[in-house]
C-alpha cells in the first residue's frame, strides 16, 4: 500500500518537478530497507522470535521466504574473517580427541569455529600431507562450502558439519585407516562435507510435484542430490578452492566417481536398494573388493546422514525440532500451492514422538544394525543411544495419547454437563406448568 502510494506520488512529482526530490528518495530507501528486513528475518520465526498470528487457526503459513534463504555477502565475509583469524591457532589435543566421538556437541560451536574443526579433520586424517593440499586452498574450499549452505532450519551448514563429524568419528572408531586407502577416506569425508550443498528446505517430492527448475534439469531423477553434487564440483572447478588440484588425473577421476556415488546414495528413495546390497555382501565382506568397498562407503554416508539420534539427547532433540520445522514448512507450502501434501511432513498428522518412533524402528535401527554386524564395536557407540531415544519417544508418545484421552474425556464430561444444564434451564424457563405430567 505504502509502496504504491509512494510510486504514484513519485510519478506525479517527476512529472511536475522533473526529478525525484530528496525527501521522496529517502522515503523510498526506508521502505526498501524495511521490506528487506522483513524478508530476510522471516525465516527466524522458527526460533520463536516472531509470533505466528495464524496459530490455532490451522491456516498454513510458510515460515521462511524462498528468496531469503541465501546467506548475505556481509554474513559470509564476517565469518570468513573470523575463520581466517582462528585458523592459525592450535586446537588442543582434548578437542581433537573429542572430535572423534559421536558424543560431540555441535551446538557449542559457531560457524567459524566449525570451519576450523573441519580443517582439523583434513589435517588429522593426513590428507594435507598425503594429497599436498595447500592450507589456503583448503580454507577457500571450506569457505565456499559454508557460503553455499543456506539459512534453513535443518539442511544447513551445521547439518553438513554433523554428518561430516559422524563420518570422521566412524572412520576412527572402526579403524578404517588400516582397512581402506587414503583416496577412499578422502572421498568419504569430502562427500559428507558437500552432500547437501544449496539445499533449499524442500525435498525431492516437492521439487517433482512443483516442477521446479531442479526437477526439470534432472528429469525428476534425484534432483536434489544431483544438484548438491554439481555445486560441489562447481566449487572444485575453481583452482583457488580445488583441494584436489595437486592430484594425478587418475586419482581425480577416481575421487569424482566416488563422490558422485556417495552423494547420490543419500537419496532416501534408494534406501532399500542400498541396504539390501549391503546385506547380500555382508557374510563374505572383503575390503580388497572394490564393489564391496563402494557399497560400504554408501552405507557409511547414509548412516552419518541420519545419525542425529545416535548422539546424546541434548544434542539430538534440538535437531528433531529443526527437522520438523522444515517438514511443516514444506507441507504448509504444499497446502498453499495446492500440491499433494507429503504425509510425514503434515503438522496435522505428525507429532514429534510419532515421527521419531516410526523412523527409528523402520529406518534407523535396521540400517545401523547391519553396519554393526560388520563393526561390532559400533553397537555401544551408536546403537545403544538410538535404543534409548526409541524408549524416550515411545514414552512421550504414550504420554501424549493419555493426555489426548483425558482431554477427550473431560471435553465429553463438560458437554454432557452443559446439555444437562441446558435441559434444566429450558424446563425452568417454560414454567412449572411445563414440568407437570400430562394428565389428559
Ligand atoms: N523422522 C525423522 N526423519 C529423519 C531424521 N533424520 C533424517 N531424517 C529423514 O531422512 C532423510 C535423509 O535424507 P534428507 O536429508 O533428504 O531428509 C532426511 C529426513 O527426511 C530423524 O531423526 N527423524
Ligand atoms: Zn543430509
Amino acid at each position: 500500500m505504502c509502496e504504491l502510494r509512494l510510486q504514484s506520488l513519485e510519478k506525479k512529482i517527476l512529472f511536475e518537478a522533473g526529478e525525484t526530490p530528496a525527501v521522496v528518495y529517502e522515503m523510498k530507501k526506508q521502505v526498501d530497507s524495511f521490506r528487506e528486513k522483513l524478508e530476510s528475518v522471516e525465516h527466524l520465526s522458527w526460533l520463536g522470535l516472531f509470533k505466528d498470528l495464524s496459530e490455532g487457526t490451522h491456516k498454513p503459513s510458510p515460515f521462511y521466504h524462498k528468496r531469503a534463504l541465501r546467506k548475505t555477502r556481509e554474513e559470509c565475509e564476517h565469518v570468513r574473517e573470523k575463520f581466517l583469524q582462528m585458523s592459525s591457532l592450535e586446537v588442543s589435543e582434548g578437542v581433537r580427541q573429542y572430535l572423534k566421538t559421536p558424543t560431540f556437541d555441535n551446538w557449542q560451536w559457531e560457524d567459524a569455529e566449525i570451519m576450523v574443526l573441519l580443517q582439523v579433520m583434513y589435517t588429522d586424517l593426513d590428507f594435507i600431507a598425503t594429497f599436498n593440499i595447500e592450507p589456503e586452498v583448503l580454507q577457500q574450499f571450506l569457505f565456499e562450502v559454508y557460503r553455499r549452505y543456506n539459512n534453513i532450519p535443518f539442511h544447513n551448514f551445521k547439518h553438513c558439519f554433523c554428518v561430516t563429524q559422524m563420518m570422521y568419528g566412524l572412520i576412527w572408531l572402526t579403524d578404517l585407516k588400516s582397512k581402506m586407502d587414503s583416496v577412499d577416506l578422502l572421498i568419504m569425508l569430502t562427500s559428507a562435507v558437500c552432500h547437501d550443498l544449496d539445499h533449499t528446505g524442500y525435498n525431492n517430492v516437492y521439487q517433482i510435484n512443483a516442477q521446479t527448475e531442479l526437477a526439470l534439469r534432472y528429469n525428476d531423477i534425484s534432483p536434489l542430490e544431483n544438484h548438491h553434487c554439481a555445486v560441489a564440483f562447481e566449487i572444485l572447478e575453481r583452482t583457488e578452492s580445488n583441494i584436489f588440484r595437486n592430484l594425478s588425473m587418475d586419482q581425480y577421476k577416481r575421487i569424482r566417481e566416488g563422490i558422485i556415488k556417495c552423494i547420490l546414495a543419500t537419496d532416501m528413495t534408494r534406501h532399500n536398494e542400498i541396504l539390501n546390497k549391503f546385506k547380500l555382501i555382508l557374510p563374505a565382506f572383503d575390503f580388497t573388493n572394490k564393489d564391496h568397498r563402494d557399497v560400504l562407503m554408501m552405507i557409511l554416508i547414509k548412516v552419518s546422514d541420519i545419525s542425529n539420534e545416535a548422539r546424546p539427547m541434548e544434542v539430538a532433540e534440538p535437531w528433531l525440532d529443526c527437522l520438523l520445522q522444515e517438514f511443516y514448512n514444506q507441507s504448509d507450502v504444499e497446502k498453499l500451492e495446492g500440491l499433494p501434501v507429503t504425509p510425514f511432513m503434515d503438522r496435522d498428522k505428525v507429532t514429534k514422538p510419532s515421527s521419531q518412533t516410526g523412523f527409528i524402528r523402520f529406518v534407523l535401527l535396521p540400517l545401523f544394525i547391519e553396519l554393526a554386524n560388520l563393526f561390532p564395536c559400533l553397537e555401544h557407540h551408536i546403537i545403544d543411544p538410538v535404543r534409548k531415544a526409541l524408549d524416550y519417544y515411545t514414552e512421550m508418545e504414550k504420554a501424549l495419547e493419555r493426555e489426548k484421552k483425558n482431554w477427550a474425556q473431560s471435553e465429553n464430561a463438560a458437554k454432557s454437563k452443559e446439555a444437562a444444564v441446558g435441559r434444566q434451564d429450558s424446563q425452568t424457563e417454560a414454567g412449572p406448568e411445563a414440568s407437570k405430567p400430562d394428565i389428559q
